[in-house]
């Protein structure tokens, strides 16, 4: 099990890959918010393993069996509990994995930690982002109804860069891109890599529209920090930054501060370099936050391994049904990741501990 403890939510996600199922608890949500479940399926399946040649061939339903905190299409305000059942686990997949670790994944600290390699991953799998979706795609729904939305799209897979701007939804596309020519390439470039036995990484962009300015806090109450640590449990997730991000470093003060402006009697900033945090706080602009996806980790292509017990050198060929590349996937988890967090600081704004002057 792990928790999320935010100021007014919190989520524990449980379950592993190759287990009967994977769930999730949400607390905090308020009483009587609408639920669209069909909505919420739709978001899901974004995510779902087996729905396209770019993905692991496993195919999950991911329906989620809510067992408290949502009736009659809306929520109760007790805590929410759903189960999603795991229905296509095939561990023959994993035979010599459990004394060789795969190199990139999380087999070798299971094996150090906790004595055991687990098949799929265990609890360390990608599949958990399902309860995940699940928690985010409440809140995503929340937001919705207060004006604050979160759009996303791949900005580069591999070599390959999305063009143009991030002004609309991506995600009635199959391929969550702007530019549909780049996306294309990026397809071949993922089934490439995947023909070759290996894999392929990239870059999500999210950005958050209408959120107020006043979100967040200093320090470890950052929207930063919060966000960050959200983003980074998604497993594959390997960088997160905030407006320019790492380029800043590169800038001057001058080119880097956003100028502050009036627009209709409103503050805004003529630039975005800080992506609507300063302080940790939002200022009202768009947020823009950018992840890097590591190539995923099990690769057809023979790989040099240990075997943990033995203690020789061993060469791992892996088998199996992997996806050649996370981020399509992943994209949806960033939008759930996200909205778990500015849905909390939303319903926490005001309630926060006084961080003023003494
Ligand atoms: C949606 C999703 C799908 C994933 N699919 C795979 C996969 O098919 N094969 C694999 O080796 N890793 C996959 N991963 C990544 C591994 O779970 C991850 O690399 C591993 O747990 C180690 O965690 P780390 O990369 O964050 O260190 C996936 C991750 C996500 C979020
Ligand atoms: C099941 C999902 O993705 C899985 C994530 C995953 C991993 O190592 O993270 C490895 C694969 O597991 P398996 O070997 O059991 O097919 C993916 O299919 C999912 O996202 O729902």
């Amino acid at each position: 099990m792990s928790t999320l403890s935010g100021d007014t939510l919190r989520l524990t996600l449980f379950g592993r890959s190759h287990g009967p199922s994977v769930g999730m608890t949400l607390s905090g949500l308020p009483a009587r918010e609408p639920v669209s479940l069909p909505a919420l399926q739709d978001f899901l399946g974004r995510r779902a393993p087996g729905r396209s040649p770019l993905s692991t061939a496993r195919r999950e339903a991911d329906i989620p069996r809510f067992l408290s905190g949502i009736k009659d299409g809306v929520t109760t305000g007790e805590d929410i509990a759903a189960i999603i059942e795991n229905t296509d686990v095939k561990s023959n997949d994993y035979p010599s994995l459990t004394t060789v670790p795969r190199p990139g994944h999380a087999d070798y600290t299971s094996y150090v930690k906790y004595g055991r390699i687990e098949p799929g991953g265990g609890p360390f799998s990608g599949r958990l982002t399902a309860p995940l979706c699940v928690a985010g795609g409440l809140c995503l729904q929340i937001l919705r109804r207060r004006g604050i939305t979160v759009l996303s799209r791949i900005l580069s897979i591999g070599e390959v860069d999305d063009q143009g701007d991030l002004t609309a939804p991506t995600c009635e596309k199959a391929f969550p891109v702007v530019d549909d020519a780049q996306g294309e390439a990026m397809a071949r470039a993922i089934l490439q890599a995947k023909a070759q036995g290996d894999s392929l990484g990239g870059v999500i962009q999210c950005r958050v529209l209408g959120l107020p300015a006043g979100l967040g806090g200093p320090l470890f109450d950052g929207l930063e920090s919060r966000l960050s640590a959200a983003l980074f449990a998604i497993p594959a997730v390997k960088g997160v930054d905030f407006g320019s991000g790492f380029d800043a470093a590169r800038l001057r003060g001058s080119e880097n501060n956003d100028p502050f402006a009036l627009e209709t009697g409103r503050v805004v900033t003529t630039t975005n370099h800080c992506g609507g945090i300063l302080g940790g706080i939002s200022t009202g602009m768009p947020l823009e936050i950018r992840v890097a996806v590591k190539p995923t980790p099990s690769i057809a292509l023979p790989q040099r391994s240990v075997d943990l017990k033995a203690m020789t050198p061993t060469t791992l060929q892996i088998t199996g049904r992997h996806d050649p590349c996370i981020v399509p996937r992943a994209v949806p988890c960033v939008e759930a990741a996200a909205a778990l967090i500015l849905c909390d600081a939303l319903l926490s704004n005001g309630k926060e501990p006084h961080h003023g002057t003494d």
